[in-house]
């Protein structure tokens, strides 16, 4: 592996070092760098967490973790040596005294890496914590979470809050999806194949399909998911990244500032919905109890800790358009909701159809020749084209058929592991590369969008659609599609 960026070593510091995400995601993360052999040998891991817990407790705990949460067996060596570089430290993370004593444990010689791994109301009292207790200079990094915010104000605030300490070259906000193969593969296939780059426009496309599905519902979240609903969960972020990624100019260069100059664009580009066009655009969904691969699942209001009077949504279907040269006239459909049947991410691309037929025997309409980029589970790229079926005939009868041209990953990348998004996150972040991070104006432009969405939702009053558990959504997200004579793509329905 080739690591362009400095390759230096740092304390990182991992605030919430006993949350969810830290436990699940972040430590196994670092752990697998550590098998590749990818952490400098002289970096130190310190997670801060409020309780007071020993050095070796600390570390027991992230073991267990890491056994817990690691897709393979713990490795006795590499566990040796990462467990070398784990150090704990006990802060109040709204108390600045706390951070004197915290002080003591980082080198102020190395570059520090700050991973707020903490609910966003917080991200202030940390930064107030570290500047008082004289840690904060101008090497520093600090990584913020998703969601910033709750919508365009609260975002503001927040980034303002650590705008304060920090320069904008020193902030990494996450936004995992960008650290996922299949979604950084979209800049490969756009710019580094030219039948794409040169068909990749409202001339050849006539729409694009985005879908996150999940099978999973809130796993115990209910309390954060019920505030944030899946516009701000997974819309506001993911699905606009995605977007930006397939809409976007080809860049001047793979630098940060390039690309996000570029994603920026896009975003500014959304036609706004607003109350006068959200009914035709948007479709709000709520799961109810249904059965999911057999099993039987509890609706939203029965999960546990639930609200029954709730009306957040766990399923938005919505009908994009990007007021632009390159996009004119061509939709986007998004879509994405949890206890859908499968856990399925996919990009859809559906070219226009030949302006004449030559095979009318064959089909009286000949298929749309379809693109389908797999960005999770079965990782690939796949081109639907259509192909004569072997006979004697010649060109007197020609029988066509539906034919795929199909690129796994798993199967022409045999040897390569497919590393977690938050593995190649966190090793940008401790080479200094803000590439794949998101940039304040992004998430604001982001929010501005989402924004108009949401009041709309708000002025219209309409309560969400049921649909069951393990369906593809409330039956108006079908007609979305279907008064423009498009269907959706549901190319893995039943696929475990
Ligand atoms: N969990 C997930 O899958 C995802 C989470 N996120 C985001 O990541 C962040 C962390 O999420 P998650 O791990 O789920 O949250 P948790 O609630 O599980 O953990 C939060 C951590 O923050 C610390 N913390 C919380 N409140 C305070 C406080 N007032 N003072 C000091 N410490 C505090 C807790 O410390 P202590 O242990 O001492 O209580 C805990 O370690 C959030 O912003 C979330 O939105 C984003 C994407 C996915
Ligand atoms: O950020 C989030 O993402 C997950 C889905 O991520 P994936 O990598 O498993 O596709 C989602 O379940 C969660 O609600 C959301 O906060």
């Amino acid at each position: 592996m080739v690591l362009e960026h400095s390759f230096e070593p740092c304390d990182f510091v991992l605030f919430g070092t006993k949350g969810d995400l830290a436990r699940r995601k972040l430590l196994p993360s670092l752990y697998q760098l550590e098998k590749a052999d990818l952490i400098h040998a002289d970096t130190r891991i310190i997670g801060v967490a409020r309780q007071d817990i020993s050095q070796e407790e600390y570390v027991a705990l992230v073991k267990e973790n890491i056994e817990k949460f690691s897709k393979e067996d713990l490795c006795s060596e590499t566990w040796t040596r990462f467990s070398a570089k784990l150090d704990y430290a006990c802060v109040d993370m709204k108390n600045v005294d706390s951070y004197k004593t915290f002080k003591t444990r980082v080198d102020a010689k190395r570059t520090m890496v700050c991973y707020f791994a903490t609910p966003p109301s917080i991200f202030g009292d940390i930064c107030r914590g570290l500047k008082s207790a004289k840690i904060i200079d101008k090497s520093m990094r600090v990584v913020l979470e998703k969601p910033i915010g709750h919508d365009l104000e609260s975002s503001k605030v927040i980034n303002d809050q650590v705008a304060e300490f920090f320069e904008e070259r020193q902030i990494y906000r996450i936004d995992h999806y960008l650290g996922k193969e299949t979604v950084l593969n979209l800049i490969a296939l756009r710019f580094a194949n030219s039948i794409f780059a040169t068909n990749w426009d409202h001339n050849c496309i006539d729409h694009v399909q985005i879908s996150v599905a999940e099978s999973v519902g809130i796993e115990g979240r209910w309390g954060y998911f019920d505030e944030a609903g899946q516009m701000r969960d997974m819309v506001q972020n993911h699905l606009l990244q995605i977007l930006t990624l397939i809409a976007m100019e080809p860049p001047a260069t793979l630098d940060a500032t390039n690309i996000r100059n570029e994603k920026l664009k896009v975003l500014k580009a959304l036609r706004p919905i607003d109350a006068s066009n959200v009914r035709q655009n948007t479709v709000r969904g709520q799961y109810v109890e249904g059965f999911i691969k057999g099993e039987e699942v509890p609706g939203y209001l029965d999960e546990p800790d639930a609200n029954q009077e709730s009306t957040t949504e766990t399923f938005i279907a919505l009908k994009v358009e990007l007021d632009n040269w390159r996009w004119a006239g061509v939709p986007f459909y998004l879509r994405t909701g949890k206890r859908l049947p499968n856990k399925t991410s996919e990009v859809n691309i559906f070219f226009k159809r030949q302006p004449h037929n030559l095979f009318k025997d064959s089909f009286t309409q000949l298929p749309p020749n379809k693109l389908t980029i797999r960005l999770q589970p079965d990782e690939g790229v796949e081109v639907t084209v259509m192909n004569k079926v072997p006979s004697l005939t010649g060109t007197g009868h020609m029988d066509l058929q539906k034919s795929k041209l199909n690129l796994s990953f798993s199967e022409t990348f045999k040897d390569e592991r497919i590393a977690d998004a938050y593995e190649k996150l966190l090793l940008e972040v401790m080479m200094g590369n803000q590439s794949l991070f998101v940039r304040r104006d992004e998430v604001e432009a982001a929010w501005t969008w989402v924004d108009g969405i949401l009041a709309a939702w708000e002025q219209s009053n309409e309560a969400p659609e049921p649909y069951q558990a393990g369906t593809w959504g409330p039956v108006s997200s079908i007609a979305l599609l279907a008064r423009e004579d498009r269907a959706w793509f549901e190319s893995r329905v039943g696929k475990k």
